[in-house]
């Protein structure tokens, strides 16, 4: 599997520590490509909109938080449509394909890429790719059309199908190349958005007029850059769901714990942002945060204070977060799956038997209702404020690849829509800063204990990440340095 952080960066420089960080443009490798007037000039529904067009200069800054002596700091090219575009609508040949875990609102970003590309441009052809990267080389093709596509957003998964593992990048290239496709919406998580940054770069090495853009996934919303990622909304309202069953569960017996554990295999943000929006919650465990269990200021002393107070109690458990706990206690193998990601033990089980022995081992009485909807969090159709993100999420990576940009993936960066170059979104992870205002919000909400010496926190303030728009400070864990930028807090 390749590299891209090798991949060199487009950088443009302007006064005042201006920076761009832009993406590549067919031109850059094929000069001489002809372009046309954008089609949506002459579009009815278009054609009233007062500076359609975005000006091919317009940029997007990173940070919004600055101070008087502040640089300017780094820019992304602003997404849209432009005046000219580099394709012709019936020259046209698009492919869609989706890779990795599930996530709401798939199917509606396949939808408005088909029907975005067929309603504003004209275009007529376009494939999907069934079962994710393999599916290029190993599996059949849908013919996708407004006609096809048009009820999918009302149903959860992705109809064109995923998978994880399998990435023969040149085989890949030969299928694109063999199938006369110049346009690739590539949609998944980080490993998906490594893969289709090795997907240009063969594409560039072999000279081809093809545009290559990329749409991010991810449930767990840990994509650096992006203000959010699209599904995440409709996770944390499901979830809402599990921690209500939670509650009542817990409230109608004697001692009762209502367990429930939610996806996050390194971020915990599904999970502290169910907590804060439930309020029901009396404990949040994230991966971000280390605990134990046994001792003062731990988990059963906790658990053991809030049933003599309330006589019932709330946990909601990130299925990432005690790993090193419970592999210590199972004395697990590390064990990966096809894609090379850690397959994690299951700590809702685990912990729900821990907490079980402690109080029958005290001969305290407790009921312990365990809750593990994982999967139903992110089976469903997105719920209405993402559909209408994922619109604009397709409608963005649709204009930039009509316009010629290429090897970019697109999202939100403080509220407007940008063309981001692949390596800025895997090089780096999205984590919950629990030195930031957002987890002092959620431990004052839920009363927990924060499980942290004096010397851990120094330790987390020392490690502190940068930001992004979704939270106050900035969490974008470096994977590679833990580098430091400023942070900005609300
Ligand atoms: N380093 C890599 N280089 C090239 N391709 C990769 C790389 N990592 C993953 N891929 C490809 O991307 C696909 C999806 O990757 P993965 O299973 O890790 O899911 P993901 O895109 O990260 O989504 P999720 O949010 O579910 O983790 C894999 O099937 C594989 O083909
Ligand atoms: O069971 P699957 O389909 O591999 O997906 C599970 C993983 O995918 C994610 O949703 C996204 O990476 C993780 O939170 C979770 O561990
Ligand atoms: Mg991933």
């Amino acid at each position: 599997m390749g590299n891209p952080g090798d991949t060199q960066m487009k950088l443009a420089t302007g006064e005042g520590g201006y920076v761009l960080e832009d993406v590549p443009h067919l031109t850059d490798y094929l000069p001489d490509l002809p372009s046309y007037p954008n089609p949506l000039q002459d579009n009815p529904a278009y054609s009233a909109v007062k500076q359609y067009f975005v000006n091919d200069d317009d940029t997007v800054t990173q940070k919004i938080v600055v101070h008087k002596d502040s640089t300017r700091g780094v820019h992304f090219r602003r997404a849209g449509p432009r005046q000219r575009v580099y394709f012709e609508s019936d020259e046209v040949h698009a492919c869609i394909v989706t890779c990795g875990g599930l996530c709401p609102g798939l199917n509606t970003v396949i939808r408005e890429i088909v029907c975005g590309l067929c309603h504003m441009y004209g275009v007529k052809k376009i494939l999907g790719i069934d079962g994710g990267y393999r599916g290029f080389y190993s599996k059949n093709t849908v013919t996708l059309t407004p006609k096809v596509v048009n009820d999918i957003h009302k149903r959860g998964g992705t109809v064109l199908g995923t998978s994880r593992g399998g990435h023969d990048t040149s085989k890949i290239v030969d299928s694109i190349q063999d199938r006369g496709i110049n346009q690739v919406y590539i949609l998944g998580g980080d490993g998906t958005q490594r893969g289709a940054a090795v997907i240009f770069e063969e594409i560039r090495r072999r000279g081809l007029k093809v545009a290559v853009a990329g749409i991010p996934k991810t449930i767990d919303n840990d994509i650096p850059v992006i203000d959010k990622s699209f599904g995440f909304d409709t996770a944390v309202e499901e979830a809402q769901r599990a921690i209500n069953a939670a509650h009542v569960e817990s409230l109608s017996i004697e001692n009762g714990v209502g367990l429930v554990k939610l996806m996050g295999r390194y971020s915990g943000f599904i999970a502290m942002y169910a907590t804060l929006a439930s309020r029901d919650v009396d404990c949040c465990l994230i991966p971000e945060s280390p605990f134990y269990l046994e001792g003062s200021g731990g988990l059963y002393e906790y658990i053991e204070k809030r049933l003599k107070e309330n006589g019932h109690m709330v946990i909601v458990i990130a299925e990432g977060a005690g790993q090193d706990l419970v592999s210590e206690s199972l004395q697990s193998m590390d064990q990966q799956d096809a894609s090379g990601n850690k397959l994690l033990q299951d700590v809702g089980l685990w912990i729900s038997h821990g907490i079980k022995d402690h109080f029958a081992k005290k001969k305290m009485p407790i009921n312990l209702k365990y809750i593990d909807p994982t999967y139903m969090i992110r089976a469903i159709p997105s719920i209405a404020s993402d559909n209408v993100y994922c619109t604009l999420l397709a409608h963005s990576a649709v204009h930039g690849a009509m316009a010629g940009y290429t090897g970019f993936t697109v999202g939100p960066v403080n509220g407007r829509h940008a063309y981001i170059p692949f390596n800025r979104i895997t090089e780096k992870q999205n984590k919950v800063v629990i030195t930031d205002r957002m987890w002092a919000r959620l431990l004052s909400s839920t009363n927990q204990p924060s499980f942290l010496n004096p010397k851990d926190i120094a330790e987390a303030k020392e490690e502190k990440q940068p930001a992004t728009g979704l939270l106050d400070g900035e969490n974008c864990k470096d994977k590679k340095s833990n580098t430091e930028e400023d942070p900005c807090m609300v």
